[in-house]
């Protein structure tokens, strides 16, 4: 991690660090000992403890230490596109650009800054992106620590063209698990969704909740804001909030696709589980000047505060 410098964006001190991509990345520490780490590179969150130092997102041992890659594990950012549903390099360019810190960005509502240990991202496409994507634009990110240790992501996307364009947008969370097999996805009931492992083809979810046994790769439509992923094990659960991403991904590769990537241990599935809040069934479409919004807060709490206080 070497080399530390002070960062203040004016609102909250905050700490420069070097990445083991030699990136920089900033740390984020509320009163309690929580603390987050964001990248420049991608604007991806690589690291959230909780109070404990309990690394609450999934890290792959093998993860990509160069600095052109996407690293395998934390909240990687997919935009302009999801999967490879268009054009572009899979999940679009965002995750493996460079950002930079913006020290004063257009405000937000107060909820996303009060009492809350925060950092302003923003990145802007370079002649080469406009290239394959010929669409300006202003992409923040901003995310916050909270006092509980609760972590918030608002994406802004700023249309700075003097045409529409539409995207997709993912908050690609790995979240860390004690055993896939624990594992139980709660709040998408009823939900249709279109199964990425048979051709996108649209189905209705039959079951009590999601459990896992075998690849499981999923986009659930116009999903209800709040989803709960359950750690028996762990007795843990996160509580996953969104507001303008309709679309909840779940994702895991399994045995014989965890296999074939390069950046995954041999077993490292069984301790990780995607669930992302997204915009991806319905791309959305900015007028020239229109901002869209989208907001990821995570929350961590004992299994069995979740059952009783947030009606699953
Ligand atoms: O390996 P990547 O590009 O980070 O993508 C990881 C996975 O992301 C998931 O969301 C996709 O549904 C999978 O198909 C993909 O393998």
């Amino acid at each position: 991690m070497g080399h530390t410098a002070a960062v203040c964006d004016s609102k909250i001190a905050t700490e420069r660090v070097k990445g083991s991509n030699g990136v920089d990345q900033i740390v984020l520490r509320n009163s309690q000992g929580a603390s987050a780490k964001v990248s420049l590179h991608g604007g991806q969150v690589v690291s959230w403890r909780n109070d404990r130092g309990e690394e609450l997102l999934f890290a792959s041992s093998k993860a990509n230490s160069k600095a052109s890659k996407a690293i395998r594990g934390g909240i990687p950012i997919c935009f302009p596109q999801f999967g490879n549903c268009g054009s572009l390099e899979q999940h679009g360019f965002a995750r493996n650009k460079i950002w930079i810190v913006e020290e004063n960005p257009p405000s937000l509502p107060s909820k996303d800054s009060r009492g809350k240990s925060f950092i302003d991202l923003l990145l802007k496409p370079t002649e080469e992106d406009l290239k394959c994507w010929p669409h300006s634009f202003e992409l923040r990110l901003r995310v916050c620590l909270g006092m509980d240790g609760n972590l918030t992501l608002i994406s802004r996307v700023r249309n700075t063209n003097a045409k529409p364009f539409s995207f997709s947008f993912a908050y690609h969370s790995y979240l860390s698990v004690s055993d896939i097999s624990e594992v139980r996805v709660e709040g998408l009931e009823t939900m249709d969704y279109l199964d990425n492992l048979c051709q996108k083809e649209r189905f209705t979810e039959q079951g009590d909740a999601i459990t896992f046994e075998a690849e499981f790769e999923r986009v659930y439509i116009s999903s209800p804001n709040c989803v709960a992923v359950l750690d028996h094990e762990r007795k843990r659960t996160y509580v996953l909030k969104k507001e303008g991403l309709p679309d909840v991904v779940v994702w895991n590769p399994w045995e014989k696709k965890s296999k074939s990537m390069a950046d995954l241990g041999a077993h490292e599935y069984r301790q990780m589980v995607c669930v992302d809040g997204a915009a991806i069934e319905k791309p959305v479409t900015l007028k020239p000047g229109e901002e869209w919004t989208g907001r990821l807060e995570i929350i961590v709490v004992p299994s069995s505060f979740c059952s009783k206080n947030l009606g699953f």
